[in-house]
């Protein structure tokens, strides 16, 4: 039976649950990690730490010197176009996929060790279950290949089921489970364990609105109680911007920008983002030209009968007075709208700079 299980178990469970089978035990002493490697930490709140991580597929370098540190209590987005290279760093970092250079610890435990993936939960991009067994048997399952008696197996998958507002299909075979209900019985998987670190790899695409706010306060509520990290990759810049502590945009193996939220928005945008939306585009050569004149704003984007411009102008009640008075010397704006800028003009401007 356990053979047939582990043939639909991740890599990084697996490991885990072949070292509890054949009974291993790990010869490297933790003191002795940790002396040799305290350098790396550079504060108590730090959990898991990447320095220089390095990873090529033949000539091609897919991670490039990528550095990290994730801390307790906090929600770490690694953001990037397709192909920027987050899933490879996700396996690397969960000891499926071997790296070329760098050093990875968690919690002063270098990768090598074998007992490194048993502080990690892990929701990889691609869902993996087992489809013959329902999905109170697979979180069951992983319970117990975690280390979890019976009785305990069975209360943290109720309760787990529960949280995940997955008891409705809890006793129905995963085959049948929809796209979305998929990735939240992956989600919750990685949450077994009280691991240290949970590595989350877009765990809520194909997701509806309401199951991903109910995510959304699974994680909140996690930062809030325990000692966990999370690294979280998704393309909702908008759960980036309410999960997240700290972002990073990563773009062909790099990592262009990093900080808080906050921290960015400073650095990468100044101002305003003003959306002037057209009922015609009948004067709008002219209009572009007052706009630049009165606003001295920079056009971002044109796009389905709207102009998209960022302003550095701090003072908002101005703001308005000009566009008001734009609106009445052109009939053809319909309406405008005035924002702050977002995670997501952030990520546009860095994703499409050089
Ligand atoms: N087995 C492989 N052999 C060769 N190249 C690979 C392999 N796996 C991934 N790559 C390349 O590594 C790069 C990074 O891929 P990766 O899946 O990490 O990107 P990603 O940032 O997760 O993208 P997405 O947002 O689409 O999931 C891509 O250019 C991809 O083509």
């Amino acid at each position: 039976k356990i053979v047939h299980l582990i043939r639909f178990i991740p890599d990084h469970v697996k490991a885990i649950t072949l070292r509890k089978l054949q009974n291993r035990s790990d010869n490297d002493t933790l003191d002795s990690v940790i002396s040799d490697n305290d350098k790396l930490f550079k504060s108590n709140d730090d959990t898991l730490v990447v320095e220089k991580l390095r990873k090529t597929y033949g000539p091609k370098v897919v991670v490039k010197d990528l550095v990290l540190q994730l801390k307790k209590n906090k929600c770490f987005g690694l953001l990037g176009v397709n192909g920027a290279g987050k899933s490879t760093t996700f396996r690397i970092l969960t000891k499926s996929l071997f790296f070329d250079d760098g050093r990875v610890q968690l919690e002063k435990v270098p990768i090598k060790k074998a007992d490194y993936t048993e502080r990690i939960g892990y929701c990889p991009q691609e869902d993996y279950l087992n489809y013959f067994l329902t999905g109170r048997e697979v979180v069951y399952s992983v319970a117990r290949l975690k280390g979890y008696s019976d009785a305990d197996a069975r209360k943290v998958t109720k309760n787990l089921l529960k949280y995940f507002e997955l008891e409705k299909y809890q006793d129905k075979p995963c085959s049948g489970y929809s796209g979305g209900n998929k990735r939240k019985l992956c989600s919750c998987l990685a949450f077994l364990g009280s691991p240290k670190v949970i590595l989350l790899d877009e765990p809520t695409s194909g997701v509806d609105p309401s199951s991903r706010r109910n995510f959304w306060n699974i994680i909140n509520s996690f930062k809030m109680q325990g000692d966990t990290s999370f690294l979280l990759c998704s393309h909702s810049m908008e759960e980036c911007e309410n999960l997240c502590d700290e972002v990073a945009i990563m773009k062909e193996g790099t990592i262009k920008a990093k900080g808080s939220l906050l921290a960015l928005k400073n650095k990468h945008t100044k101002g305003y983002k003003i959306t002037v939306k057209l009922k015609s585009e009948d004067d709008i050569y002219r209009l572009k030209g007052r706009i630049s004149e009165l606003l001295r704003a920079e056009l971002m984007e044109e796009y389905a009968g709207s102009l998209v411009y960022q302003v550095d102008d701090k003072r908002l009640s101005g703001l308005f007075v000009v566009l008001d008075n734009l609106q009445d010397e052109f009939p053809c704006i319909d309406d405008y709208i005035v924002n702050q800028m977002s995670l997501e003009d952030i990520f546009l401007s860095v994703a499409d700079g050089n």
